[in-house]
């Protein structure tokens, strides 16, 4: 059978929103049953100034999910290799096909740089800072959605399974559809879906809501991303939208289904995880163990040590903490002699102007608490500007006694999940922030309002001084939660609930 027979899926031919497939339809058909398509591919390509070329981890929280997913089922995975202009032939690293859709130096600053992370990110977290709208930005999203859906289209096989990841792709399912109507799509949004007031600022906001509508299924991590996503499918497109049950989403979630003309769209929650049992016996190694005991010599062994990991993104809150321990301190509720905080902030989109004033800002604050609290050999926060290998991560999550994760918004949060995970000893503590997704499922963490600073302190505090038998119980209950619930039994429940039956087994 070629892409263009008539198979079950391709029945919303007549219906509104949809433009006739079997017109546009292309005759390249892949060979990978099954395809991961996201904005980056699991590794960047970095240029060096000599001229040579090396691949190194992708960041983010996504090709963590992901890329484990990946190597069980033996997919392909199409995404931008992470440099201008670059478009290697496919190949294969760590059992994952790698399918390069090549972006220009004014694409990455329009569609990637502009309307993703200028647009849509801040948009959808809840406006922290301005969102701008530029058609020029739109122009060149539409553009690059096209090239992702054409390079999707030729290397999937028939009837194959089509996975879309996150914000950067909102137009893609409806693209692939309409050239590939055989193939079996999914949706999985890994940031928050906005609220309809917020949504509703967008210029473009019947284009997008379409363009989701174009897969079979459309995952979120949460209930409200759910109830927010039919709300607007059935405002802005008129669309019939019921509350059901849509088979293996969350027990307890909310979950959905679209009507569009004759087929069914399925909504539900899917919140995302970590390979909680390989961190876990990763973080039991002599070889951890011992950086984790190494660690805090090198900082003077101190009575407390805290620990913040991000990519410095103003959403994560890394602001938030820092005037948090610091009036601690100033208020001697903290001794600056006892306390080291290690703060990673991984460097993040950096040619975007809100995060190098973020980056400033930030900066000026770890100066700022050392000039007043530090003393020689001493600082009060270590700042590390740059990422870590992933042994060298486990060992710092295994020294820390008490972890901030203070987010004014963020979709999921592995990094709290990580933590859980190596605490492998049971004895450490979890601040979170209310406005992350983890905390929806960790709710025996320190949880705490990120715009209240007086009751992030108080969580400090708590979980600080709290009773070592009650920090432990709570630890206890969220090791429980992240190592039952792990990254596979999220894809597993997202490809069921596809109807990928046979894949979802493999996992
Ligand atoms: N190896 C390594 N991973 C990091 C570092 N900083 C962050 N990460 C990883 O990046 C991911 C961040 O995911 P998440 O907390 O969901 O936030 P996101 O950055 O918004 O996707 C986690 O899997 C972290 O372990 C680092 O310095 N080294
Ligand atoms: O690719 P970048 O622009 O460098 O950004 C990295 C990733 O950041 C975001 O991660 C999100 O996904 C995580 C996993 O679901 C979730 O825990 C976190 O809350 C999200 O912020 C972004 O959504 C990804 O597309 C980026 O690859």
């Amino acid at each position: 059978m070629t892409a263009n027979a008539a198979t079950p899926n391709d029945t919303s031919t007549a219906t509104r929103g949809e433009s006739a497939p079997r017109s546009t339809l292309t005759s390249n058909v892949g060979h990978a049953d099954f395809v991961v398509v996201a904005n980056r591919l699991p590794i960047d390509l970095e240029r060096r100034p000599d001229g040579t070329e090396v691949w190194k981890r992708s960041p983010g929280g996504l090709v963590t999910a992901l890329e484990s997913v990946l190597q069980a089922s033996s997919g392909a995975w199409v995404g931008w290799p992470g440099v201008p202009d670059a478009n290697p032939e496919p190949f294969e690293a760590d059992g994952i096909e790698l399918h390069s859709v090549p972006l220009s130096a004014q694409e990455i600053e329009y569609y990637y740089e502009g309307f993703s992370n200028g647009t849509l990110w801040p948009l959808f977290h809840d406006v922290i800072v301005q969102p701008e709208y530029h058609r020029h930005w739109w122009s060149a999203y539409v553009e690059v959605n096209r090239r992702f859906a054409e390079t999707v289209a030729a290397a999937t096989a028939e009837q194959g399974t089509v996975w879309v990841q996150d914000y950067q792709l909102l137009l893609l399912p409806k693209m692939l559809r309409q050239i590939r109507p055989d193939l079996n799509i999914g949706f999985f949004q890994h940031i928050p879906f906005p609220p309809v007031e917020l949504f509703m600022q967008l210029p473009w906001r019947t284009e997008i809501i379409e363009g989701m509508l174009g897969a079979d299924l459309v995952g979120f991590h949460l209930p409200g991303g759910v109830e927010n996503f039919l709300y607007l499918a059935s405002r802005l497109s008129g669309y019939e939208t019921s509350r059901r049950s849509i088979g293996t989403a969350r027990k307890g979630s909310r979950s959905g289904v679209v009507q569009v003309g004759f087929r069914e769209v399925k909504v539900g929650a899917f919140p995302i995880s970590i390979a909680s049992g390989k961190i876990s016996e990763r973080s039991k190694s002599k070889e951890v163990r011992q950086r984790s005991k190494e660690i805090r010599k090198e900082l003077g062994n101190p009575k407390l040590l805290m620990l913040g990991v991000d990519r410095l993104d103003y959403t994560k809150g890394i602001d938030v903490r820092l005037r948090a321990l610091e009036e601690l301190i100033a208020e001697g509720r903290i001794g600056a002699s006892d306390v080291s905080l290690v703060q990673i902030a991984t460097p993040s989109r950096e040619r975007v102007e809100q995060y190098q004033t973020m980056r400033t800002s930030i900066e000026h604050a770890v100066g700022r608490i050392n000039g007043l609290y530090g003393t020689i050999g001493h600082p009060i926060v270590t700042y590390l500007h740059r990422p870590v290998p992933q042994a060298e991560l486990l060992a710092f999550y295994r020294s820390a006694d008490v972890m901030l994760v203070t987010p004014i918004r963020d979709g999921m949060n592995l990094v709290a999940k990580e933590y859980v995970a190596a605490t492998v000893d049971g004895d450490g503590a979890l601040v979170l922030s209310e406005f992350t997704g983890a905390a929806a499922e960790l709710r025996r963490a320190y949880k705490c309002n990120p715009h209240d600073l007086d009751g992030v302190k108080d969580a400090i505090e708590l979980a600080v001084g709290d009773d070592p038998e009650e920090r432990r119980r709570r630890m206890t209950t969220l090791r429980r939660q992240v190592l039952t619930n792990d990254v596979t039994r999220w894809a597993r429940q997202f490809l069921k609930a596809l109807g990928g039956e046979e894949l979802s087994a493999k996992l």
